[in-house]
């Protein structure tokens, strides 16, 4: 079953003083997309994409433009008493009172989330067991984003939201996130993560969508997403061997004596390179071929789209 569905879902902000007809700006422009019940799905995209936008609607916090959107089955907006109970939310920003300490955030919390949990086991979870008697002001950026996480997981919630759940920790602690969410959808929780960790949603998420100008530009498995970028071969020019007289049919990029091509064939062109390196006797130094990252997937995304929103405002230009 599906935990999340959003079709067609837009979302504008009026210019200030004014509200309905034209005017304001268009943050999300018809995304549609599903997240599975106790799937991880990684919302992703460039600052001012429209991720947090698209999950304020999901969480209830805003009501769409035009589109539905269903968390459980239900309305999160209208239906909110259905909805909210059930689920986790963890802003970009929690914004608790400061003088509080962590155990004292967390008691407060539980009390007025239904069904919650005790808040110590909240905070043993997230690594916070030991600094409960600290104040809120006292923790690191990583710690308040750990506190802000027990604090979404209070609830015991069956669909949590996490927006840049990592943002200020260090390695070790986006480690121990990743970690307790993957236990999470061990247990059945449906996560809907964004982040600007390309590796952390590699690694973390079942499916993904990159965002770009308020739409979805590439949904998949992150496997689906990157195996649509070419791979990449590169190695050092053997001595005494002019790189036009490389065997390889796509244009290759000489960079000092450093070789790479490009190929959305990366066996054939391999297996080309090696036959023509063991017939003419050269060994190719520092031989690497390895599919494209999620970064460079995004990377390239991200820089088609910004071309492509240049051509639209040439294009606006020449007809002014
Ligand atoms: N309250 C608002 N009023 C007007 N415009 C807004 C408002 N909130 C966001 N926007 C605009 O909507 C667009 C999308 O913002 P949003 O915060 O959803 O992006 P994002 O993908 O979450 O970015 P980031 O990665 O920086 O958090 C941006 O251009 C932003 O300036």
């Amino acid at each position: 079953m599906e935990a999340i569905e959003v079709e067609g879902l837009r979302r504008r902000y009026e210019a200030a003083g004014r509200s309905g007809g034209g005017g304001g700006f268009e943050a999300v422009r018809e995304v549609s997309f599903s997240v599975r019940e106790g799937e991880i799905f990684a919302l992703l995209g460039t600052n001012g994409a429209g991720k947090t936008s698209t999950v304020e609607v999901l969480e209830g916090l805003a009501r769409p433009n035009a589109g539905t959107v269903r968390v459980l089955g239900f309305d999160p907006f209208t239906e909110r008493a259905y909805v909210r109970p059930r689920t986790g939310v963890m802003l970009q920003e929690g914004g608790f009172p400061s003088e509080l300490t962590v155990a004292e955030t967390a008691t407060m919390w539980a009390g007025v989330t239904s069904e919650a949990g005790p808040p110590g086991e909240a905070l043993e979870r997230v690594g916070l067991g030991g600094r409960a008697d600290v104040r809120v002001k006292q923790l690191s950026g990583g710690e308040r984003r750990r506190l802000d996480l027990a604090l979404a997981l209070i609830g015991r919630p069956e669909v949590l939201f996490l927006d840049e759940p990592t943002t200020g920790m260090d390695p070790e602690g986006r480690q121990e996130v990743a970690e307790l969410v993957r236990g999470l959808r061990a247990e059945g929780t449906t996560v809907l993560l964004t982040t600007h960790y390309l590796e952390e949603a590699e690694q973390l998420a079942d499916r993904l969508a990159i965002m770009q100008a308020g739409r979805i530009v590439a949904t998949g498995t992150p496997e689906q997403v990157v195996a649509e970028r070419p791979s990449r071969i590169s190695f050092r020019l053997p001595a005494g061997v002019a790189a036009e007289r490389l065997p390889l049919g796509v244009p290759a990029a000489v960079q000092g004596r450093t070789v790479s091509v490009r190929t959305r064939e990366l066996q054939s062109a391999l297996t080309e390179l090696l036959l023509w390196a063991r017939e003419s006797g050269v060994t190719l130094e520092n031989l690497q071929a390895r599919s494209a990252s999620l970064e460079e997937a995004f990377l390239e995304i991200a820089q088609a789209g910004d071309r492509a929103d240049a051509g639209v405002a040439e294009r606006k230009e020449a007809r002014a």
